[in-house]
């Protein structure tokens, strides 16, 4: 595959994720917030996903973007996520636009919907709870950070209804390497595995569609997002599942 891609955050964990899986099977270019110790395999930038110029430059000649870039943090302050991921996010719709970009996967969160965990908490971390959100229920972040990311999908419908470019909004959810987080049942239920998150990269890639909204998991036995329709748009088949490990790591519970 010759497939031009942009990878915004590609010196990221994300970004990791992606590139150690699918490194080869695209023709990268790759934004990076400062310059990397080592020198990337593949065309770069580096600068800031609002610089409107810089932009430009990486979007030019691209056919797909990948957009990681922006502020991870759940309790990031209101300045920063409106800067780093809203503003941002803008500025790469318009660039990628402009250049005739066909398609833009965009790294959503679970925090787009943490409120839905609120009065359902702990029980719909665990298998005997049936409760998932599919992705066609209405957002409710639960804070400044998860609101950023429903404005970035919200810029995607935006920008798909006025100007046609295919978007994919996946919403990751806690993704660790090697091994679900131990000791956190919320991680557990939302865990995604690196190869599953390349897969679903590729499959974001891949596939053809209009404006998604899917859940990025692995195939959890605890999950309480569905995986229909990540399956059915993408022809996503995760491989892991977070029962099926078991480890000696703490990962400490975060304070909601
Ligand atoms: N790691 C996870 O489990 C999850 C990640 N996400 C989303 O995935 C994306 C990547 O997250 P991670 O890789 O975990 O975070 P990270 O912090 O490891 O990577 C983000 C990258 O974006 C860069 N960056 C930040 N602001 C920038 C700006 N204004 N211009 C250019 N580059 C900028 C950072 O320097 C960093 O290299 C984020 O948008 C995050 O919201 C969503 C859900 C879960
Ligand atoms: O959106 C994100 O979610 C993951 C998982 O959330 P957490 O509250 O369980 O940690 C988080 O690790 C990641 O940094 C963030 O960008």
């Amino acid at each position: 595959m010759n497939d031009p891609v942009l990878l915004t955050g590609a010196g990221g964990r994300v970004g990791g994720a992606i590139l150690d899986g699918l490194g080869d099977e695209y023709d990268w270019t790759l934004l990076y917030h400062s310059q990397p110790a080592e020198e990337p395999d593949a065309d770069y930038f580096v600068g800031d996903v609002t610089d409107a110029d810089l932009m430009a430059e990486a979007c030019d000649g691209v056919e797909s973007v990948v957009h990681l870039a922006g502020d991870p943090r759940r309790d990031a302050p209101w300045e920063s996520v409106l800067q780093n991921n809203i503003h941002g996010t803008k500025v790469l719709y318009d660039a990628a636009i402009d250049a005739g970009v066909e398609k833009l996967v965009y790294a959503s969160s679970n925090h787009a919907v943490g409120h839905f965990e609120t009065e359902r908490k702990p029980d719909l971390y665990r298998t005997d709870d049936d409760f998932k959100l599919n992705g066609t229920e209405l957002p409710r972040p639960g804070n400044f950070y998860g609101v950023s990311k429903v404005a970035g999908e919200t810029l995607g419908r935006y920008y798909h209804d006025e100007h046609g470019v295919a978007v994919c909004n996946i919403r990751i959810g806690n993704l660790t390497k090697a091994h679900p987080p131990i000791d956190y049942e919320r991680g557990q239920a939302m865990w995604l595995s690196h190869r599953d998150c390349a897969h679903l990269h590729q499959r974001a890639l891949e596939a053809e569609y209009e404006y998604e909204i899917v859940y990025g998991i692995s195939d959890n036995d605890r999950k309480y997002y569905s995986l229909e329709r990540a399956k059915e748009a993408l022809g996503y088949e995760p491989k892991d599942n977070s029962a099926h490990f078991s480890g000696e790591e703490r990962v400490e519970e975060p304070e909601s």
